[in-house]
């Protein structure tokens, strides 16, 4: 099928590499971003030089009281371990300007959509789903999805958030359980034990926001087919029934095989084959990273979707870039889909396919 050219706005930071040290990982999102420059894709992207979020916009979601210990913190070298912070989220020099940077680029990305302009935005800085009004959560400091998510509101009556991330996308269902101008999708893994234990089947909702809060308990092992099965099902009757008027989607990698999560067997096909099944609804859609902790799997990861959402061919092999050496030893784009036992049966599928299914109907 001939696809129409869209236009994709593509939010740029300068001080990209300064947000590779909020992540536990070397160089992420510049590996990222420079993959995506590598590949010649910038030419077909509107670039968007990114503005820091003001204080303002993140009290939006976040209590001043717990911005104002960050921005406290921002210079000092220690911390204690008030607002969750601690062992999962270390307090660093910088913490704040981070934060702005972050959110300033999920909430510009949003203003593109906003204003009519662009059909598709993409940060893949943002992301950051764990994050809570008061809390920093699961590495997450700042919830730029959440903020992303209110810009959104001023223009479009609902929008549907869709989280493909490993874990569950716990912050913003949380920031918007109770509403029904927000319908929040997420598909995870959820075990005993695994972060953050919510999101199980009968997690739907409160009040107002009864069923439009949707969630997709997986086991370890999951394949791209029944992912991208199970999600287009499910979605396919989420858009008839919730009729989004924009969608934001955080395409968090750390499902990928070969991730140090250790615990889905997805490939970047898998992923990207979700983000295309969503753009055939044509409703302005916004992008976002979140986790994914092999680098260079991530990098090529989000470089594919990038690269599928314009329509655009890849190269086969991974072209010379700042980070050449780290794609060794195949220097290609492929992940290889895991061999990880897949304890998602055939009928727990279904049978959670059709649980989630009742839901949206009743
Ligand atoms: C500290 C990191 C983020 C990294 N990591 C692994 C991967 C590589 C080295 C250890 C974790 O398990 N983490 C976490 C620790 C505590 C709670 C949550 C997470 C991850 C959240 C997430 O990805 N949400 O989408
Ligand atoms: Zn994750």
């Amino acid at each position: 099928s001939v696809k129409m050219a869209i236009k994709v706005a593509y939010i740029l930071s300068k001080i990209i590499h300064k947000t590779d040290d909020f992540i536990p990982t070397e160089n992420r999102n510049s590996m990222v971003h420079a993959l995506i420059e590598s590949c010649g894709l910038l030419k077909h992207l509107c670039l968007v030089a990114n503005r820091q979020a003001t204080d303002s916009e993140l009290e939006l979601f976040h209590s001043p009281e717990y911005l104002q210990y960050m921005k406290k913190y921002n210079d000092a070298i220690e911390c204690d371990d008030s607002f969750g912070f601690g062992y999962d989220c270390p307090l660093k020099q910088g913490i704040y300007n981070y934060c702005k940077e972050v959110a300033g680029a999920s909430i510009s990305a949003a203003k593109m959509l906003c204003s009519g302009q662009f059909q598709v935005a993409i940060n893949w800085l943002g992301g950051w789903h764990h994050a809570k009004r008061a809390d920093a959560a699961g590495y997450c400091y700042v919830n730029d999805c959440v903020l992303a998510i209110l810009q959104l509101r001023t223009a479009y009556a609902r929008v549907l958030y869709i989280d493909l991330d490993l874990h569950h996308g716990d912050g913003v269902q949380d920031a918007f359980c109770g509403t029904n101008k927000v319908m929040t999708f997420s598909i995870h893994k959820h075990e005993p034990g695994f972060f953050p234990g919510t999101g199980s089947l009968s997690d739907t909702g409160f009040g107002k926001g009864f069923r439009y809060s949707v969630n997709i308990p997986l086991k370890d092992g999951i394949t791209d087919t029944p992912f991208v099965e199970i999600c287009s099902k499910v979605l396919n009757e989420v858009k008839i029934k919730f009729d989004p008027l924009a969608v934001v989607i955080q395409a968090g990698a750390d499902g990928l095989n070969e991730d140090p999560m250790r615990s889905f067997n997805l490939t970047p096909v898998g992923l990207s084959d979700c983000v295309q099944f969503i753009l055939k609804w044509n409703l302005p859609t916004l992008i976002l990273g979140g986790g994914g902790y092999n680098e260079a799997n991530v990098a090529r990861c989000w470089t594919k979707i990038t690269a599928d959402v314009l329509n655009e061919e890849l190269p086969c092999e991974i072209p010379e870039n700042q980070y050449f050496p780290s794609y060794g030893p195949s220097f290609d784009f492929e992940v290889v889909e895991g061999l990880k036992k897949d304890r998602n049966s055939k009928e727990y599928l279904k049978s959670i396919t059709n649980t989630v299914i009742d839901n949206l109907s009743k």
